[in-house]
């Protein structure tokens, strides 16, 4: 590849990346004041967020600071756990999803999730897909063919099973299984996607896939990723948090300036691998 061509791409690339940096942060989810106690154990603890749309958010700490916790909040995941109590406000769009008027099911459908270890049902690759939104109401066949096919290039499967779209979603590789379940979860048209720890089941090839994938998937949607791997988050996302042991968020800024500039010494410990 010539000289000419190679800047040609970086410029592009560049591009792409600067009008991604530089669209304005406009709100779609936040926190405010939120604590979530498992019996008389707090999790998490007073904390205020604001989560912008069409960008990554990286959640990143030391274990059993609270990361995937905060991630089911948003959700209302956290709904099916018993012990589990949420004080505090978690809006959606300026909607508080813990009204007692808010269907948790169809938040879901809006705010989908990914889960460290690939679950696909014991389903066809197809019907994996198809799943919620036959749910949803939709029976054509046509048009079921025409979103299940969407998604699965939405979420860069499709080159891979077009010829076996019957074939048990458990028999694909690992990586394809969780690009998978990212095709299940935005087959209903979800507007955040939150990824818990989406790669670290994964080897790294199937890994860095999920990772050019995300950098697609936040044209359209907005991503919130927990993850251990403190070098992805640094390269995938444009905003990061971080939260510390007893569930609080000690710093939430640009990726570049908690990476380069933390204001938070105990930040700059964490990331420098004094602790965690
Ligand atoms: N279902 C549960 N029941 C009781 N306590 C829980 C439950 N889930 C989490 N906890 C507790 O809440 C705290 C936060 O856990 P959480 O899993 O949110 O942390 P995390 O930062 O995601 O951890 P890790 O990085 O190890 O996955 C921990 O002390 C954990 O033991």
């Amino acid at each position: 590849m010539s000289t000419e061509e190679q800047s040609l791409i970086t410029t592009e690339v560049q591009t792409e990346n600067t009008t991604r940096t530089d669209r304005p942060d406009e709100t779609v989810l936040e926190s405010r004041g939120l604590d979530v106690h498992y019996g008389d154990e707090r999790a998490l603890s007073d904390v205020s967020i604001e989560i912008p749309e069409h960008k990554v958010t990286a959640i990143i700490g030391p274990s059993g600071c609270g990361k995937s916790t905060f991630l089911r909040s948003i959700n209302r995941m956290n709904d099916q756990i018993d012990a589990c109590r949420v004080d505090g406000e978690l809006y959606f769009h300026g909607k508080n999803v813990y009204d007692d008027d808010v269907d948790p099911v169809a938040l879901r459908r809006k705010i989908g999730q990914v889960f460290q270890k690939p679950n696909p049902f014991p389903k066809s690759v197809y019907d994996n897909v198809a799943y919620g939104l036959r749910v949803q109401g939709l029976d054509d066949k046509l048009d079921l063919d025409d979103a299940v096919e969407r998604a699965l290039r939405g979420a860069a499967l499709w080159d891979e099973v077009e010829g076996k779209l019957d074939s048990s979603g458990l028999d694909l590789s690992g990586g394809q299984q969780q690009r998978l379940c990212i095709a299940r979860a935005i087959a209903t048209d979800p507007e955040v996607i939150l990824m818990d720890e989406p790669t670290s089941a994964l080897d790294p090839v199937a890994a860095s896939k999920i990772e050019d994938l995300i950098d697609e998937l936040v044209e359209e949607y907005t991503v919130v990723i927990v993850t251990h791997n403190m070098q992805q988050a640094a390269r995938i996302s444009d905003k990061t948090a971080v939260f510390l042991t007893g569930g609080e968020l000690v710093e939430f800024d640009d990726t570049a300036t908690i990476f380069e500039d933390p204001a938070d010494d105990r930040v700059e410990d964490y990331i420098t691998g004094k602790f965690g």
